[in-house]
């Protein structure tokens, strides 16, 4: 019949540790990975055509060298007088100078005259001749001189309180240069921008920047009892959980992602599909879900294994069979993921060994995050395998979470998983594992 499994032309029959296989999983995204093209993109929406701005989280593709210093000019950190130390190190705690002028932020530099002060605002040059600002709060009229001065005659400012640390030279200057300097590589290639680096181009007058492309993740979730919402369920169908699943996740991981459903098991069904998805997409990455295991129809072994893509299996549970390869296609090679179809089995194996593998490879993929935990409970895990249990965590003041198990370790429990905060890995070498047992968990 249409679909039978025969024996698979490519197929190693040993199960490999979770490490081993993130390693291979690496070999293959290594590649398809480095095709990225660059992609030369503004900072602000408002000034390309909207959406196509760069966001948060893209990575750089090339350096990006400061053109100007920062701060761009010497500036005043207070609110306050500027004037020359040596003009007034010898008068005491308490003086007045006349006033020569007021400097607002966003003007020019004027010149400090011999025994003068210049009012001036944060952010405002520093006159050329000073060589300290003295905040308002140390004058005893503040800026009620301006109005005096703008009524015209010589304005005298009475400072008091005044220390020597209020007259060391440079106090409340902040320096040409200090922060960045003209040259400096404000954004290094392969970095991710945040949103403080994205302020710092802006501070830097960059426009532009080039960034990587996202990487393009085609779904295929498989299976002639897959159905849309709304489709009758008929016999033996089910609604496509995979798919949205397996989106969520690689969006996470900052892919642009396009899904697909084909509800069939016959393996030209399938061929087909994918060749209209890698021409319409052109993908770095296509993951598969379901059709891969001992079954009589395995659409997705039968289908890639002549293309050269390997099944096997890895000691994790869920996620036990796995499939992993590459597939040329017009737009250039892919990575190829095979996830099996049990929808926790897709959602841990993504966890488990995509991420660890992305998270080498692509600075934009965030990186696990493990806590250590309590087991709640009594378990018992099978020997040689890691089990990765759902749970919810109660947490203690200053301790360890406890890790309560939600359900067993069966991979159709989705509403389970829906429920869990962290996957709790339990080792290869686990039997029984005692309620109190310190294990490490991987949050959701
Ligand atoms: N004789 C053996 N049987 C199985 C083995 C084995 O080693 N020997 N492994 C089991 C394990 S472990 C898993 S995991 C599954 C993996 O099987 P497949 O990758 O071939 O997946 P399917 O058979 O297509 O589906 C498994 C299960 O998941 C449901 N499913 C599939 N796709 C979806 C979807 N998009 N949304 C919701 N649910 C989906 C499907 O209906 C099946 O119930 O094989 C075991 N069997
Ligand atoms: O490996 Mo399967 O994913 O346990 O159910």
């Amino acid at each position: 019949m249409a679909g039978h499994s025969t024996s698979p032309t490519s197929s190693v029959p040993d199960r490999v540790s979770v490490e081993t296989h993130i390693e291979r999983l690496r070999k293959v995204l290594e590649p398809a990975l480095r095709t990225r093209q660059t992609e030369h993109l503004p900072l602000d929406p408002q000034s390309g055509n909207g959406d196509q701005a760069v966001t948060a989280g893209r990575i750089s593709a090339s350096e990006v060298i400061a053109p100007v210093p920062l701060p761009g000019f010497d500036n005043s950190q207070m609110d306050g007088f500027a004037l020359r130390c040596e003009d007034v190190v010898d008068l005491g705690h308490s003086f007045s100078l006349p006033l020569a002028g007021t400097v607002p932020a966003g003007t020019a530099a004027p010149n400090l005259p011999a025994g003068h002060c210049v009012a001036i605002m944060t952010g405002a040059p520093i006159p050329s001749g000073a060589d300290v600002v003295v905040p308002v709060e140390k004058t005893a009229r503040g800026f009620d001189v301006l109005d005096a001065m703008e009524r015209g005659g010589e304005v005298p400012v009475h400072f008091t309180g005044i220390g020597a640390e209020d007259l060391l030279p440079g106090r409340f200057i902040r320096r040409a240069g200090s922060d960045v300097a003209v040259g400096e590589v404000v954004l290094q290639s392969q970095e991710e921008l945040t949103a403080a680096k994205m302020g710092l181009l802006a501070a830097c007058g960059i426009a532009q920047v080039d960034v990587l492309e996202r990487v393009r993740t085609l779904v295929m979730a498989t299976g002639r009892e897959l159905r849309r919402p709304g489709e009758p369920l008929g016999s033996g169908g089910l609604y496509d959980a995979n798919a949205p699943l397996i989106r969520a996740v690689c969006q996470g991981f900052g892919h642009t992602v396009r899904t697909a459903m084909i509800a069939s098991d016959v393996s030209a069904d399938f061929q087909a599909a994918l060749e209209g998805l890698l021409v319409e997409h052109h993908p770095h990455l296509i993951i598969t879900a379901g059709g891969i295991s001992a079954g009589a129809y395995e659409v997705v072994r039968q289908a890639l294994a002549e293309r050269g893509v390997q099944f096997g299996s890895v000691t994790q549970q869920p996620g036990g069979p796995q499939g992993w390869g590459k597939l040329e296609h017009p737009g250039g090679s892919a990575a190829v993921v095979a996830l099996p179809g049990n929808p926790v089995s897709c959602a841990v194996s993504l966890e488990t060994l995509l991420r660890p593998a992305l998270v080498s490879l692509d600075p934009g993929c965030p990186a696990q995050r493990r806590i250590w935990v309590d087991v709640g409970e009594d378990l018992s895990s099978p020997l040689g395998v890691r089990q990765f249990r759902r749970v919810e965590l109660r947490a203690h003041d200053d301790a360890v979470p406890t890790a309560v198990p939600i359900g067993g370790a069966s991979s159709h429990l989705l509403g389970h998983l829906a429920r869990a905060q962290a996957l709790l890995e339990l080792r290869e070498e686990d039997t029984e594992v005692p309620q109190g047992t310190r294990r490490e968990a991987i949050l959701l």
